[in-house]
């Protein structure tokens, strides 16, 4: 895989971040690569994805040094310019981050030899009743520590708008669309549309529309279904409804969820993988979908979903159930497999003398 012009998004708050950037910097050097520093906030203000990746020079790598949030803003760089995106794990949970700090020189050389394989990830995009705008009061407001804010999503003006139909916002989102309430103590009131038929109306602190990757996000922590990140799906997941059904819906995805708040709800905010993007006033809608174009993320191996929601979630086993036996592998995978189980996806046999998956970070002693 030729990769010419590696772009850098490093935590910028963490010496470790900053110190394995150094060694993508030499790595590049020495290999004749162009490495450019981007979303480095010097400025004090973030610029769309289209701008930054320009200014890097067209990257075709992108290399994020960081925890998941660091991974979420490469993502969305990665995403508008078609770029592969390799997650270095300098993060406290690192569900998305791909190789520990230590091994990033052996990772770029692996890409480089084309040693690697490309999973694509679901995106979510969106159109919306109105382009999406913060008020500038707002802006003071989230700057608690969170940096600056990235500016409201462009409209898109490839698509047709207006009408019924709304404007098509220039979005990829890696995990979650949420709308939250914007008032401390007010709940919102909004109508939930499944591939365009009411599915209900909520009272609620939040309704998110999260990716299979975004399951183990925000709608994991408000009670949604863990998702493989191989499937197809969008998750609907209401955050404390004031109802009686509470549920997730798994939706197919091509069946877009769509949210409008009611004409007497409070305003909702607007939050595109945690970045807040726009505030919604009664009758304004959302409607997301998945998008056409998918993230392409580096894997150095097989990418072992469970043993990392087991591991990373400190998933912890019944007392009981502890007493009760030991859990031997199902499948120790050290003969071939018969023939009826040749098409399925299982990772090879589990390292047991691991701390953490591979690929993964040792905890903190
Ligand atoms: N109550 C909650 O859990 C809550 C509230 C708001 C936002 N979020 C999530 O935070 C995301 C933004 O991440 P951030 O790091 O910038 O915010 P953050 O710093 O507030 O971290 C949220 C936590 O979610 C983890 N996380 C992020 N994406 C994940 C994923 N796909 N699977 C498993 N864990 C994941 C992060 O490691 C972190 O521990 C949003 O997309 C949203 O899903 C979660
Ligand atoms: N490049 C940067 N420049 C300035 N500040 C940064 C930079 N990257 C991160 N920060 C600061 O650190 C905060 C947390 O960043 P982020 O959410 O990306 O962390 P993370 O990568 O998810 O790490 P963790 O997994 O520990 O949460 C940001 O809101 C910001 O205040």
């Amino acid at each position: 895989m030729t990769v010419n012009r590696v772009g850098l998004v490093v935590h910028g708050g963490r010496a470790e971040a900053q110190a394995a950037a150094g060694a993508v910097r030499d790595w590049c050097a020495e290999h004749a690569v162009e490495c450019t520093d981007i979303d480095v906030w010097q400025e004090g203000a973030r610029h769309s994805a289209r701008a930054e990746v320009d200014a890097a020079g067209d990257p075709d790598l992108i290399v994020t040094l960081g925890g998941d949030g660091t991974f979420l803003r490469g993502a969305r760089l990665a995403a508008e310019n078609d770029a592969l995106v390799l997650g270095v794990d300098l993060g406290r949970v690192g569900f998305l981050t791909e190789v520990p700090a230590p091994a990033v020189r052996a990772a770029l050389d692996a890409v480089r030899e084309e040693r690697i394989t490309v999973e694509s990830r679901m995106l979510l995009t969106m159109r919306a009743s109105c382009r999406l705008e913060v008020p500038a009061q707002m802006e003071a407001l989230m700057r608690y520590g969170r940096g600056p804010m990235l500016p409201p999503p462009r409209v898109r003006v490839d698509c047709a708008a207006g009408g019924d139909w709304g404007v098509a916002l220039n979005v990829t989102a890696l995990n979650d669309v949420v709308l939250e309430k914007l008032a401390r103590d007010r709940q919102v009131s909004v109508a939930v549309y499944l591939a365009g038929r009411l599915l209900a109306c909520y009272s609620a602190d939040a309704l998110l529309v999260a990716t299979p990757t975004g399951s183990t996000a925000y709608s994991f922590a408000a009670g949604g279904p863990v998702v493989s990140p191989r499937a197809e799906a969008l998750v609907f997941t209401p955050v404390a409804p004031h109802m009686v059904f509470n549920r997730s819906v798994v939706a197919a995805p091509d069946e877009p969820v769509a949210l409008r708040v009611l004409e007497r709800s409070g305003q909702a905010a607007v939050s595109i993988d945690g970045q807040l993007r726009g505030v919604l006033s009664p009758g304004d809608w959302i409607g997301v979908y998945a998008a056409p174009r998918r993230l392409k993320a580096v894997r150095l191996g097989p990418m072992d979903f469970y043993g990392r929601l087991r591991e990373r979630m400190n998933l912890t086993d019944a007392p009981a159930a502890l007493a009760d036996g030991r859990a031997a592998p199902l499948w120790p995978m050290t003969s071939p497999r018969p023939a009826d189980l040749a098409h399925l996806a299982l990772p090879g046999a589990p390292d047991v003398t691991a701390d953490r998956p591979p690929g993964g970070t040792p905890p903190p002693a």
